[in-house]
């Protein structure tokens, strides 16, 4: 997993590194700088030959064959302009034509920006924004590579509407190349928010870059909500502030107020960093059977059937539970529905349960180490069942996932849900079912974020996971997960990890199974939710156009092989 960061928590390891003396802050601008065009030739190999853009140059350093490439650097009044300054100069210096423009007023220009404005001035001029305003409204963009350098996270509030409409018509040019330095600018860099003017203006039309570079670190506000499709590919490049991170790391050993910002790093499922193994180790675990092991070893998963003809949501679950590795799984059906689920299952057992009294027999049995309730089971059915089950397994703290129903079955009195769980549960809303427990956070998720930083769905879900006092899990193309201890992931199903075939019937019901079957191999609540929704997408990744929830289990195999080889 990687660390995600809020802006503050990234300023805060640069005035660090500062602090320290290791670097300067014009250095790292520099860094900053030439990073971010080391990744625009990377991600377009092209522009380093003349041959392959059309209009360039022979190869780096090569003096122009042709036509230079042309690149627009739209800088703002802050660093972020400030980088944007240092990539027009070293274009410039790799022979492309470059052409800066400038949002705001060059006298009120400061520090590290001030001086990177003067050295670029010395090699090309500055025009104002309205100049580039007039020449798109004249003749469109003609250009290879449009910057955006006009704010990035020091953004507090709606981008200008000039602005706003600008960005949209650029990033409506296929023609040409964009990239968002740091972040899109009118992206909230802690919530993934377009910032939006108080009152409502005309709708302008949203900017969605090719190619976002950011520093150290993803931010929160690049895997969330309107910030993730501004975003395009993200590049995330080293500009040394390590040492100052694992510092500030360490210091958090003896946490103190001062200190207190740095304490709650979101993590980025399914990004690999060695520094943070805390995924892979109980992801191998899961994967490594011991060779002598007894099934009943491997856990005991029990998931609770709907009535007849509603009985398919909960098997879609069991499924799950079994392929991701629980020694046993048991469906507990209502008696009208058993010859149906007896016709499809097999590995899969069944136990009959036809009321409140066969329920609690069953478990009584302490080897049933983790319960999936809501897939399918009806409102009613839900209402009942949970807190019987919730009030047995509260004192053993059995594992314990609910979904759908068993959340819908609690719309009215949330908090009669909330006082029955325990740290061991999780919840898998999804954002309607999200709504019905926690209305008054989902409300504050809707309203008009017109400042930064706005409330994000990390705020969200950590409210949520501390009032519930269990792990909560929103779904979404950014799935959002918080612990009540504080602890929040986000597994962001975009870029070139999208899986947008899993939206489909029955895919929320195999993720319940999923945790649900992770958890009965012992992982703890919070792994087992980020475990689950990233083998989860991994599955849907594979799969691919034309997946359906029944394909879901059956790739994990493979999935669990390519992770393995
Ligand atoms: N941290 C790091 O390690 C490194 C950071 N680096 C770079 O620094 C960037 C952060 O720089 P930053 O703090 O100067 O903020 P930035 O986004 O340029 O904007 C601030 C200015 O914009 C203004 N303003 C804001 N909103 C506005 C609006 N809607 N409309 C109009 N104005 C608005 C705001 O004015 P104010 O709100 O004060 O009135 C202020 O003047 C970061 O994204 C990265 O690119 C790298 O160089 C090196 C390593
Ligand atoms: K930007």
């Amino acid at each position: 997993m990687a660390e995600v960061l809020t802006a503050a928590q990234m300023r805060r390891i640069e005035e660090s590194a500062i602090a320290s003396g290791a670097v300067t802050g014009a250095t790292l601008m520099e860094r900053a700088g030439q990073g971010v065009v080391d990744a625009i030739l990377a991600h377009w190999p092209e522009l380093n030959h003349s041959e392959d853009a059309g209009s360039g140059m022979a190869g780096e350093g090569a003096v122009p064959t042709g036509l230079p490439l042309r690149a627009v650097v739209l800088c703002g009044p802050g660093n972020n302009g400030g980088d944007g300054f240092v990539i027009a100069r070293l274009l410039k210096r790799k022979g492309w034509a470059v052409e800066v423009f400038l949002f705001g007023d060059p006298l009120r220009l400061t520090g590290d920006a001030k001086l990177n404005y003067t050295r670029w001035c010395a090699l090309g001029s500055v025009q104002s924004d309205l100049d580039l305003i007039d020449r798109f409204a004249d003749a469109g963009l003609e250009a290879d590579l449009f910057v955006d350098a006009i704010f990035g996270t020091g953004l507090t509030r709606a981008l200008p509407d000039r602005l706003a409409d600008l960005l949209g018509k650029v990033a409506g040019c296929r023609t040409v190349r964009t990239v968002a330095v740091d972040i899109a600018s009118g992206i909230c860099t802690d919530s993934g928010r377009m910032l939006q003017p108080a009152d409502p203006q005309p709708a302008v039309s949203k900017a969605s870059f090719d190619l976002t570079v950011t520093f150290h670190r993803a931010k929160r506000g690049h895997l969330s909500q309107e910030g993730a499709l501004a975003s395009g590919h993200l590049a995330i490049v080293d500009i040394g502030l390590d040492l100052a991170h694992q510092t500030l790391r360490r210091k958090l050993a003896v946490p103190s107020l001062e200190d207190a910002c740095l304490g709650s790093i979101s993590h980025w499922v399914g990004q690999t960093d060695d520094a943070n193994p805390a995924f892979d180790v109980p992801l191998a675990g899961v994967l490594a059977k011991d060779a002598f092991g007894h099934k009943f070893r491997h856990g005991h998963a029990l998931v609770f059937s709907g009535e007849t003809c509603k009985t398919g949501a909960a098997r879609l679950a069991a499924r799950g539970a079994l392929r991701i590795g629980a020694g046993l799984v048991t469906l507990a059906v209502p008696g009208n529905a058993l010859s149906e689920v007896a016709a499809q299952v097999t590995a899969i057992m069944i136990a009959p349960v036809s009321g409140s009294g066969d329920a609690l027999n069953l478990l009584q049995d302490s080897r049933l180490n983790a319960l999936c309730i809501g897939p399918g089971l009806g409102v009613a059915l839900a209402r009942s069942l949970v807190p019987i089950a919730l009030k047995q397994t509260r004192a053993v703290r059995r594992s314990v996932v609910l979904d759908a129903d068993a959340l819908t079955a609690f719309a009215a009195a949330p908090d009669d849900l909330f006082a029955l769980l325990h740290s061991n549960c999780v919840l898998t809303p999804h954002f309607g079912e999200f709504t019905r427990l926690f209305p008054d956070l989902a409300q504050k998720l809707v309203a008009r974020p017109t400042h930064g930083p706005a409330y994000s769905r990390y705020d969200a879900v950590c409210e949520a996971a501390d009032r519930a006092g269990c792990v909560v899990l929103l779904k979404g193309p950014d799935t959002v997960i918080a612990s009540p201890e504080g602890q929040v992931s986000v597994n962001a199903a975009l870029f070139e990890n999208q899986a947008p075939w899993l939206a489909t019937a029955g895919s929320g019901d195999v993720l319940a199974g999923f945790i649900t079957g992770l958890m009965a191999r012992g992982v703890p609540a919070m792994r087992a939710a980020e475990m689950g929704v990233w083998l989860h997408a991994q599955c849907g990744r594979n799969l691919g156009p034309g997946l359906i929830a029944e394909d879901l289990p059956e790739e994990l195999p493979h999935v669990f092989r390519s992770i393995l080889s």
